[in-house]
């Protein structure tokens, strides 16, 4: 690879290029895990959901959403709480 040729990992050598392939094949294999425990975060809460409405509760209790957010901002800061809205999203829909 010449110093100006860029390929579709954006670096400029050989070797840049090979350390960036790897990497993303890690990510790759990394978010398919993450996706595969989403689905089954998404299937237990379904499960807890069902029995609270079975029972005539409510689908949403929000003061366990607020310790599930703060866990994720504890561990991630700020944009932990982001990303554990959507999770909460996925998991049970809008609200
Ligand atoms: O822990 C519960 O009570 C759940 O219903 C699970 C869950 C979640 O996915 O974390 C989903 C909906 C509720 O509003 C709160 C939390």
């Amino acid at each position: 690879m010449t110093a100006v040729h860029t390929d579709r990992t954006g670096a400029r050598t050989d070797q840049a290029a090979d350390v960036i392939t790897g990497a993303r094949e890690r990510i790759d294999a990394l978010d398919d895990r993450i996706i595969g425990l989403i689905q089954e975060r998404m299937a237990v809460s379904a499960v807890i959901q069902d029995a609270r409405v079975s029972s005539g509760g409510r689908r949403v209790n929000l003061a366990r959403e607020m310790e599930v957010l703060a866990h994720y901002r504890d561990a991630l800061g700020r944009p932990g709480t982001s990303l554990a809205m959507t999770m909460l999203e996925l998991c049970r829909g809008r609200i």
